[in-house]
């Protein structure tokens, strides 16, 4: 990562620069993480949903003619894909593979290393089978080792096995990455999220301002990506980060999503701010 990290504000005390930042634009490219940031992080990986809440504020600015929607996921684009409706473009494995216009494209050298990925998940799930509640999940073009649920006194023991098993299969092919309660394992290309969103961007209309919103490590890039003319916001504490702004929630998110399909959209299109148009804050001011 590149730039300088900071602690974000709070976005309910940016709100005048955020309406300032769509003053300027005819268009918005919102791209959206999602576990952590549209669903809310739980135990077991399966059982991630989206909050009702955000999967209707995504479906609806998903409708609108200004606006394109976009999820950028670690998941495998499949999963993700079954998990929220609405958006035009997908991107998953944190990039590497991107769908819009009904085509997918997949990063050419993940595409050559799925075959030791799959080679490296096997012989995890037989490394790793001792260690209780550890879990693999085979992403085709990244893999994942969820510990989550696993003991804390087994983590280090966790993290030691996964990096042998990486160096002995894949050698310099593959790195090892960390991620919430998880290591990522994917191929050593330097291509993530901010490189798929800039993708993603470039192919929008003049004058889109892009706003992308996440919670991981692997979404500090794509806040990189939209950051200083976009808005980046991450969901979460107050950590460092290169987003200017933050969060707390999934629950914040779709608020957010819902100010921006009505008062942020008629900024776009009439320049009427939202007191003029009645339309709620996107946060709820908290008491300090
Ligand atoms: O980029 P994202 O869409 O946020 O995906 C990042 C990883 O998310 C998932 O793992 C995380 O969420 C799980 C469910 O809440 C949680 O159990 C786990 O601890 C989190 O790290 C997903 O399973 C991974 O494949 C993604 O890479």
């Amino acid at each position: 990562m590149t730039g300088t990290a900071s602690v974000p504000s709070p976005l309910e005390e940016a709100l005048p620069l955020v309406r300032t930042t769509l003053e300027s634009a005819s268009q918005l490219l919102v791209c959206l993480d999602f576990d952590g940031t549209l669903a809310p992080i739980v135990a077991e990986p399966d059982a991630a949903t989206p909050t009702p809440a955000n999967q209707s504020a995504v479906a609806s600015l998903a409708s609108e003619a200004s606006v394109t929607t976009a999820i950028v996921s670690g998941r495998a684009l499949t999963d993700v894909r079954e998990r929220i409706d609405g958006p035009t473009i997908y991107a998953g494995n944190h990039g590497l593979e991107l769908e819009r216009n009904e085509s997918v494209a997949v990063h050419p050298i993940a595409r050559k290393r799925a075959t030791t990925i799959d080679h490296v998940c096997s012989t995890l799930e037989t490394v790793l089978e001792p260690i209780p509640n550890a879990r693999i999940e085979n992403k085709r073009l990244t893999g994942t080792v969820h510990v989550r649920a696993v003991p804390d006194a087994a983590r280090p023991a966790i993290a030691r096995l996964t990096q042998s098993v990486v160096d002995r299969i894949g050698g310099d092919a593959l790195t090892v990455s960390d991620g919430k309660r998880i290591l990522e394992i994917g191929p050593s290309v330097p291509w993530g999220k901010g490189n798929a969103v800039e993708l993603i961007e470039s192919t929008c209309p003049p004058a889109t301002v892009p706003i992308y919103i996440g919670d991981d490590v692997t979404d500090e890039s794509a806040f990189q990506a939209v950051e200083p003319d976009g808005i980046g916001i991450r969901v979460g504490d107050e950590q460092p980060s290169q987003a200017s702004y933050r969060v707390d929630s999934p629950a914040d998110v779709a608020a957010l999503l819902e100010w921006l399909g009505s008062a942020g959209l008629s900024i776009l299109e009439d320049d009427a701010t939202p007191s003029q148009s009645g339309a709620r804050e996107p946060v709820t001011p908290r008491k300090r």
